[in-house]
């Protein structure tokens, strides 16, 4: 059975997984295992992504503060984790793949187009294994450069990280972000895939699990619009910062202090140099 056909099953609110997982995919002798976790700081998705059989199984977008919970499923289920993978480099929680690199032992995973630090770096058309099963790499940049969504063609899911969000998509206000470059990758990329096809994205603030390229396409009040209209839609957000991003964008207050001191200094600088020049006039 397809993780479509338990979807309709699914929408109940969630703090740790909540799906009936464990079955056996459209192919019939592979056993795929999925799970959904959430942190509610966040609201970020991690997703648990196994083969029942051969026992790898790979975890996307772990938050660091669950790294513990996260690798305590994967034994309660006698898995072997295999890859950390993030969809992107995280402006609003700290990654939890060095952490569970030193819990599990696994490898970490991130677009070579990221900037951030990993033992794997993936490009569009990559494949990431796990038994008999794969995720191709699609590169969905805008919302930051090194955006990438994870399709799994077998089970007609994808991972679309902050690209797609279920009604909305990721900001395109700070880190590298670029609206018209996040409408093309959406439109030319994930909207391409079947319309049946699952989207699981890597955040959701209203409390819904999942979404279709179908329902995307038709209902998502941004990505439906024109390139111009969405470009001025992504222009006037005015979203607050994400709770967490403080550490990370804006700088310290010292830095601050630090910054402003040297304006400061410089502005008397230049003025000093100027009434310097009126004198020798
Ligand atoms: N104030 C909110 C902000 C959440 C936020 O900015 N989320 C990011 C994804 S994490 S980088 C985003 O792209 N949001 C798009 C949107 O339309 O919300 C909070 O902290 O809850
Ligand atoms: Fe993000």
């Amino acid at each position: 059975m397809k993780i479509k056909t338990v979807f309709s099953r699914l929408l109940q609110p969630l703090t740790i997984a909540t799906r009936n997982m464990t079955h056996t995919s459209s192919t019939g002798s592979k056993n795929f295992l999925f799970r959904q976790l959430f942190d509610n700081t966040s609201c970020t998705y991690t997703y648990l992504l196994g083969d029942a059989d051969n026992k790898e199984c790979i975890l996307i977008d772990p938050v660091v503060e669950h790294a513990k919970r996260d690798f305590q499923l994967v034994k309660d289920l006698n898995l072997n984790l295999i890859y950390a993978v993030n969809t992107h480099m995280h402006a609003d929680h700290i990654t939890g793949s060095g952490y569970l690199k030193s819990l599990a032992g696994c490898k970490s995973i991130i677009s070579r187009n990221s900037g951030a630090q990993a033992d794997i770096f993936v490009d569009e058309g990559d494949f990431i294994r796990f038994g008999d099963h794969k995720l191709k790499v699609f590169s969905t940049p805008g919302h930051t450069n090194g955006c990438c969504s994870f399709y799994c063609q077998e089970q007609e899911i994808v991972f679309t990280g902050d690209a797609l969000l279920i009604r909305g998509c990721g900001r395109t206000d700070f880190q590298e972000g670029d609206a018209a470059t996040l409408y093309h990758s959406v439109n030319d990329k994930i909207f391409t895939l079947p319309d049946s096809t699952i989207v699981y994205p890597a955040h959701d603030y209203h409390g819904i699990m999942a979404t279709s390229v179908g329902e995307e396409k038709r209902l998502n009040p941004r990505l439906s619009k024109s390139l111009k209209e969405f470009v001025d839609i992504m222009n006037n957000l005015n979203l607050s910062y994400p709770k967490q991003i403080a550490q990370k964008v804006i700088p310290k207050p010292n830095t601050m202090l630090a910054i402003m001191i040297l304006f400061v200094k410089r502005t008397f600088s230049a003025i000093i140099q100027e009434v310097a020049k009126w004198k020798n006039e």
